[in-house]
């Protein structure tokens, strides 16, 4: 779970709200996102209260279990407070007072009342910060002289007091749990486009954008029995969607079994894949039990399927469509209930073309196929995931995290990369075994130059706004230039409709320009 959802399970229900922004309103997840230190968190209050007062002096006040501010947070625009007493306001906390409170003389009651009076403080608008049961703090706005605050300023503060609360928790939350802050540190405000999906998913597995489509048919197929092919070079994810797909199904507490149908010498496959009784053949010992069998109840994934020898792909025919096996020199069926996955990075097709690949098992096998693009065909994920694997590689080789030096992402983002995924993780692993600068330097493997990209038209890094935009706009080509609904753009994004039409007029994307 990341850092917002868990802010977002601690706050009462419907109290966060889209805010205006300068190009739109957004999301409120997409506005605190950012907030990672004290000044963050101001100058994140100050614009949302920007259109109601210009200069705003801020206390922020958050208390522990037993009702003790444990942290003071201030911003003083034109105003010298006092230092704050260290045992003051039980009161704010226990009354949980809101609204203004004009000050015409010290308070005997609150020694912080007093202090902001002395300090030249006449008026204070308070609002209570709140998680699902009590406040937790409160935030103050201070003026110098009496009747400053506008009516729509109160009514603005009421309304945005659930986003106070989110922002307020957030560097909390950031300063008890610190691994979070180095997740979010180490992605520099980028780790919305980084993320592991779901619980359910293997944690290892992370996806940018352009493996959302792919990370969407896993959610689709997962709870069904559908048999799925999962196609795609080597080193895609294959294998680790595989194991994806079987830990959000409901197969998950069942064995996953996988045999490789290509490191297998022939004459072994069929006794691996169905097991054989003693003395079924010469050196048949003892009875054993094969893959399909094991894997009963759960996920049989078959990797590089394209390898099977066509005898064996006529008896796996046989056990998708019977769902049942005999042992080799066995004579009774066993019924097996097996989900099957299957992977290739051959084209089956062009198997059938030349007689190596049965079509009646291909078409059982090609229920619900799964593209993994190679990672020259998505570009715009590589500084992410070259950061990802650094800093997995520093922590399993207990090396400080440190951020790979610019020129050679520049570099890799141009490399064509024959091993994909598995090649990066290896490549950023040696490096950082290899590397104590504080920048990590990587070369580009030699003898391989960097390929033009896709177009022609060369291969420069692009920014992040241009590779929105072009994420951007495959997702209204791919759904036609739908953008609600399911399978619309912003369905495959993964975001809200509302937050994709402004980010396509921020962008200038016009979808009629796209989709003729
Ligand atoms: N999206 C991903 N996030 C994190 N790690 C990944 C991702 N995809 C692949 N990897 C890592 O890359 C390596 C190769 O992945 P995997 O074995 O699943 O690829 P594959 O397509 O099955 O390869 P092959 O066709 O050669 O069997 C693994 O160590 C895997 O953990």
């Amino acid at each position: 779970m990341d850092l917002l959802a868990l802010i977002e399970l601690l706050l009462p229900e419907g109290t966060l709200p889209e805010v205006q922004s300068q190009n739109g309103r957004i999301e409120w997840k997409e506005a605190i996102g950012n907030i990672k230190n004290e000044d963050d968190l101001f100058a994140f209050i100050s614009s949302v209260l920007q259109p109601y007062l210009h200069t705003l002096s801020l206390l922020i006040g958050v208390a522990d279990v037993n009702g003790h501010i444990s942290h003071w947070w201030r911003k003083t625009d034109g105003l010298t407070l006092l230092p704050l007493p260290r045992k003051v306001s039980e009161h704010f906390m226990q009354d949980n007072i809101s609204g203004v409170l004009e000050m015409y003389a010290p308070d005997r009651r609150s020694a912080l009342q007093t202090t902001l009076f002395n300090s030249g403080v006449r008026e204070m608008l308070m609002v209570p910060l709140r998680n699902h049961t009590s406040s937790f703090g409160f935030l103050c706005i201070l003026a110098k002289h009496h009747n400053t605050f506008p009516k729509s300023l109160q009514i603005a503060v009421n309304r945005y007091a659930g986003l106070f609360a989110a922002a307020t928790l957030k560097l909390l939350l950031r300063e008890a749990l610190p691994q979070w802050l180095e997740e979010e540190d180490m992605n520099d405000g980028d780790e919305q486009e980084l993320f592991v999906h779901n619980e359910l998913l293997p944690a290892k597995l992370v996806s940018g954008i352009a493996l959302r489509p792919a990370i969407k048919q896993v959610r689709q197929v997962a709870p069904t029995d559908a048999t799925v092919l999962l196609t795609g070079e080597t080193g895609t994810g294959k294998e680790l969607f595989a194991e994806a797909i079987h830990l959000s199904s409901l197969r998950r507490h069942k064995a996953f079994v996988k045999i490789n149908c290509a490191a297998l010498p022939p004459q072994l496959i069929e006794s691996e894949l169905f097991g054989h009784e003693k003395g079924a053949f010469t050196g048949a010992f003892h009875r054993r039990i094969g893959k399909i069998e094991m894997a009963d109840g759960g996920t049989l994934f078959l990797d590089e399927i394209g390898e099977l020898p066509l005898d064996m792909q006529a008896k796996l025919l046989r056990v998708i469509q019977e769902k049942e096996i005999e042992r080799i020199g066995g004579s009774d069926t066993i019924p097996v209930n097996v989900r099957i996955i299957a992977a290739t990075n051959r084209r089956l097709e062009d198997e059938i073309q030349l007689g190596r690949f049965r079509q009646d098992l291909y078409y059982r096998l090609y229920v619900f196929p799964i593209h993994l693009p190679a990672l020259r065909e998505r570009r715009e994920d590589i500084a992410l995931l070259l950061q990802h694997f650094a800093r997995n590689a520093a922590r399993k080789y207990g090396k400080p995290i440190r951020p790979i030096a610019p020129a050679s992402v520049m570099a890799l983002v141009d490399y064509h990369w024959p091993g994909n995924i598995r090649e990066m993780e290896h490549m950023v692993e040696r490096a950082v075994i290899a590397n104590d600068t504080p920048l990590i330097t990587i070369d580009v493997p030699t003898g391989n130059k960097a390929l033009p990209m896709e177009d022609g038209a060369g291969s420069p890094l692009l920014t992040l706004a241009e590779t929105e935009r072009q994420t951007i706009i495959r997702a209204l080509r791919y759904s036609n230039g739908r953008i609600r609904g399911p399978q619309g753009a912003a369905d495959l994004l993964d975001i809200k409709p509302t937050t994709l039409e402004a980010r396509m007029k921020k962008l200038g994307i016009v979808k009629e320009h796209i989709v003729r």
